[in-house]
């Protein structure tokens, strides 16, 4: 029955196919006929709408089945169409028996996706047009995205509450396998093992790291392809994901937007690479990579110092940071920094220069060859004398030095809404410990909001390097990517679009922006 669907009064009927039925296989696929609409049996078919695989099938109203051909209907409903978003299709194939099998992410909830199956026999006049109809519908359902991903898959079996390795295998490893991805899985036994496996890992046998964990994991991942022979190689080619397991879970989600480990799943298979600015950490005689935030003062210590209050879930994280802000707690260090936007008006404009852009095609970096490690310093490191450049100003009263790579460092917390993932810069934010309690329960609230950006007590600028000297206080705490560190000088340095990433964007954060 091909084509005798769309009629005028069909619901089914795609109103941008109209005018438009050149059959895609004579576009696409050389000369064999085959349309946006594939017949499949007597009485049903499959059609590639504008965002959607449209599944026309008679024999739904009939048998009204909970699982007809793989398709879950309502019982009751009347409804013999239904529309598959390409986003959601994880695979097809033309079996060997004569049949079409089309696996796709099935919405359980806004929050989970499980594997699903569409399968239908063909019709024999219709076989020989499936290859080019399934070449069609997967390019649509992938885009420029990578299909059948090598994923070298790490769970950490202590992350979220010894949970990761239950959400691996129930949520996350289906919609791999479901995808076709080639999997290679291993446990981490202790800290620090994510290091030495990443170290090791063969550069050309995988095309993605993916962390079943919270943010450690993958700054471990980072600074172990940071150490390969062929680093720069190494970080340019393996795409670092996470599919949300931990207690922090900001790389998921800015880059899949969000913090279900199924959706992130999805997201993964059809993300897009990324160039991800990287920064340089030095401080006494080591060099660290940092992918996500650094933090003096108020942050690293509600982050650090609240241990005893995990209890308290989520609202630990506020409760710590509302305390201090009324405390009116300062965290005094002088400060260095080579800022690229000064302004909040400057910053929001390069924002939006980099939001208009259509998503890239193809990840355009060169890629290093095998002996590239990571690139020189160009500032020095901490230990050397400070560069003519910069100017050290002393910060006194300072309550909140927060530098963020990522925009959101929690569900509800984007404090960088203008964070770009390859804009060459760190969003610095600093902002006075002694500003008015009201002023201060306001910038706590600003954040959910969506309003703190604007705020005039807080300091926010695009910056490529900086030094932090804390001073007048005997200890206290400093945060990389959320590791506590030692309470001593550090020095930053940015290097441009250094780490690989998957988006869902290929070069925007899944935060909303400014
Ligand atoms: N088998 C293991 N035993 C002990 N520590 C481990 C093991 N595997 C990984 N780790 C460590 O666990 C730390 C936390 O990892 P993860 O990335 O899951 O982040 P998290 O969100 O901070 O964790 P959590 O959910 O446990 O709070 C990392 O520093 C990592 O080195």
């Amino acid at each position: 029955m091909t084509m005798a669907l769309a009629g005028e009064d069909d619901p089914f009927k795609d109103p941008s196919l109209a005018g438009t039925q050149t059959p895609l296989s004579q576009q696409d696929h050389g000369d064999r006929v085959a349309g946006t609409t594939l017949a499949v049996g007597r009485n049903a078919s499959l059609t590639l709408g504008t965002d959607s695989l449209i599944v026309l099938d008679e024999g739904l109203l009939e048998t009204r089945s909970a699982n007809c051909c793989g398709i879950s209907l309502t019982p009751g409903k009347n409804k013999t169409t239904r529309s598959i978003p390409f986003f959601n299709i994880l695979w097809a194939e033309h079996s060997e028996d004569g049949e079409i099998v089309i696996h796709y992410a099935h919405a359980e909830s806004k929050h989970a996706v499980r594997p699903a199956i569409i399968s239908y026999e063909l019709e024999q006049k219709e076989r020989e047009y499936t290859d080019a109809w399934i070449a069609s519908l997967l390019d649509r359902a992938y885009g420029p995205s990578q299909r059948r991903k090598r994923i070298k898959v790490l769970v950490n079996p202590f992350g979220g509450k010894g949970k990761a390795q239950k959400l691996y295998h129930r949520r996350i490893a289906p919609i791999f396998a479901a995808a076709q991805c080639e999997l290679d899985v291993e446990r981490t036994q202790y800290n620090g093992h994510a290091v030495e496996i990443a170290q090791n890992i063969n550069t050309e046998a995988y095309d993605v790291i993916a962390c079943c964990s919270g943010d450690g994991v993958p700054h471990e991942v980072f600074n172990g392809l940071g150490r390969k022979d062929d680093a720069a190689r190494a970080l340019a080619r393996i795409a670092v994901a996470q599919l949300p397991c931990g207690s922090g879970n900001a790389l998921s989600l800015n880059m899949n937007g969000t913090n279900s480990p199924s959706l992130a799943a999805l997201a993964v298979v059809k993300g897009l690479r990324t160039p991800l600015d990287l920064v340089s950490i030095t401080q006494g005689d080591k060099r660290t990579l940092s992918f996500l935030s650094q933090s003096v003062g108020i942050v690293a210590e509600t982050d650090l110092a609240t241990e005893h209050l995990r209890w308290m879930g989520s609202a630990r994280f506020t409760w710590g940071f509302f305390v201090r802000l009324v405390g009116k707690t300062i965290y005094p260090a002088d400060i260095a920094a080579m800022v690229e936007v000064d302004n909040k008006d400057a910053i929001r404009d390069v924002y939006s220069a980099e939001s208009s852009k259509p998503p890239p095609s193809y990840d355009d970096r060169p890629v290093p060859g095998t002996e590239t490690r990571l690139p020189n310093l160009k500032w020095g490191t901490v230990n050397d004398p400070l560069p003519s450049e910069w100017e050290l100003v002393p910060h006194d009263k300072l309550g909140n030095f927060y530098a963020g790579n990522m925009a959101y460092m929690s569900p509800d917390a984007n404090f960088f809404p203008a964070s770009l993932p390859s804009d060459g810069c760190i969003d610095l934010i600093r902002i006075r410990g002694d500003i008015k309690r009201l002023t201060a329960i306001g910038t706590l609230l600003a954040i959910a909001e969506h309003k703190f950006f604007d705020l005039d007590h807080v300091d926010y600028q695009k910056i490529s390097a900086y030094r932090i000297i804390p001073k007048n206080q005997p200890d206290g705490y400093i945060s990389i990517d959320g590791e506590r560190v030692p309470f001593e000088p550090f020095q930053a340095e940015v290097h441009r679009g250094l780490g690989t990433v998957l988006s869902r964007s290929g070069h925007m954060y899944e935060a909303k922006g400014v």
